[in-house]
């Protein structure tokens, strides 16, 4: 594909994103039915839309307009590019520009530039204070790539060397042992013998620090009750934790097995509710994501003040559900992928004044600033019986 049809390619794609298509569908449909396309045009075309809807607002105000074909003129005129270069009519490439929309575009506002929507840059910038600038403009670009190292399988110096074999770089970070940061190969590691063969999971940085951060080991009965695809059940079990994995979602769960199986760990499906009492249970909750908008960024964009409260809602009864499951002495770990308080320490506050059972073992935020994803985790003790 010429540089003009991934042009053309991505202002079709986007146009169906804002129409409310999830962008990770909407790409994979769309190299389904592109057999053309080589994997650097996926890649490219898959980076154009991914970025532009990173930076929307801001090219939105470069293109002259928040539709698909304006957000990607904002987008070659963001990097530098003339979009009359490519914008030409000729086979495969956008229709030429018109005079307006060459005449259209000017530099965003500093509000457009830090490529939030108004509302939730208000609630940030009280909630982060001092860091919401630098976080906002980390949400603008691309997230690194982060391995765990799968000990069940093997040591992280041997999955260094496997992944190296097969050109896929990365680092080690004194942060979080087993923790690997993709420094090259990161398209490879789907079809990586290392991954293939369970010796490492995709797993970002935070929610490592977040699991390492619990006490298991051989023995330790834990509860996910939030199990989804199972990311935190598999690094708590890889630890010798006899984990069973609980979601309201069940269909949520459907990979769980294939991935409990390739990383050579156990982890038991509740067939319903779960009962009884666990050493440790995890509610990973479901909520705005805002500390994962860089690989999501079409999130960015969709959620409303009443999602938020939505959230915030089912994240509290979560919590009072979860809490019946842990015995005395037992802890109760909270985990989001979000930046507002409102998901985090007001929700970690609250629980606190309606359960009295529980006192607060150390709560964290981490924030793309440290190269992770934004992230919550609070430890709760549960000091006697309900
Ligand atoms: C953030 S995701 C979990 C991600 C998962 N822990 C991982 O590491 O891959 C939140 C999950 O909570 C589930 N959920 C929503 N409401 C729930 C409830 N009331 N009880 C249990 N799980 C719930 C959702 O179905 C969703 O799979």
């Amino acid at each position: 594909m010429t540089p003009a049809a991934r042009a053309a390619a991505a202002i079709d794609i986007l146009a169906d994103i804002l129409a409310g298509e999830a962008a990770e569908a909407r790409l994979i449909r769309w190299a389904r039915a592109s057999r053309f396309a080589g994997s650097g045009d996926r890649a490219a075309v898959r980076d154009l839309v991914f970025d532009t809807l990173r930076r929307r607002r801001s090219r939105a105000a470069l293109g002259g307009g928040d539709n698909a074909r304006a957000l990607v003129i904002g987008a070659l005129r963001d990097d530098g590019i003339d979009p009359d270069t490519l914008f030409t009519s000729d086979r495969h490439a956008p229709a030429a520009l018109s005079p307006a929309e060459r005449e259209a575009g000017r530099a965003p506002s500093p509000a457009e530039a830090a490529d939030l929507p108004d509302w939730i840059a208000a609630r940030l910038a009280a909630d982060l204070a001092g860091d919401f600038p630098a976080i906002a403009q980390a949400l603008r670009d691309r997230a690194p790539v982060w391995l765990r190292a799968n000990l069940a399988r093997g040591t992280a110096a041997e999955a260094r060397q496997a992944l190296a074999a097969e050109a896929i770089l990365t680092e080690p970070d004194p942060r979080c042992p087993g923790a690997l940061r993709v420094t090259q190969g990161a398209r490879r590691i789907h079809g990586s013998a290392a991954w293939l063969g369970g010796l490492v999971e995709l797993q970002d940085l935070s929610p490592q620090m977040a699991c390492a951060a619990l006490d298991v080991g051989p023995g330790t009965t834990v509860l996910d009750y939030c199990a989804g695809g199972g990311g935190k059940a598999l690094a708590l079990a890889a630890r010798g934790a006899r984990v069973t994995a609980w979601d309201a979602a069940p269909a949520r769960m459907r990979d769980l097995p294939a991935r409990a199986q390739r990383a050579g760990v156990r982890v038991t499906l509740a067939p319903a509710r779960p009962t009884g009492r666990f050493d440790l249970v995890v509610t990973d909750v479901p909520c705005s994501g805002s500390g994962t908008w860089r690989r999501t960024p079409d999130a960015k964009w969709r959620l409303g003040e009443d999602d938020l409260a939505r959230l915030a809602a089912l994240q509290a009864a979560i919590l009072d559900e979860a809490a019946a499951r842990v015995r005395p002495g037992g802890t109760l770990a909270y985990m989001t992928c979000s930046l507002l308080r409102a998901e985090n320490e007001d929700q970690i506050a609250a629980f606190l004044a309606r359960q009295g059972r529980f006192a607060l073992d150390g709560m964290r935020r981490m924030t793309p600033l440290a190269e992770s994803d934004g992230f919550f985790a609070a430890k709760l003790v549960a000091l006697n019986d309900a």
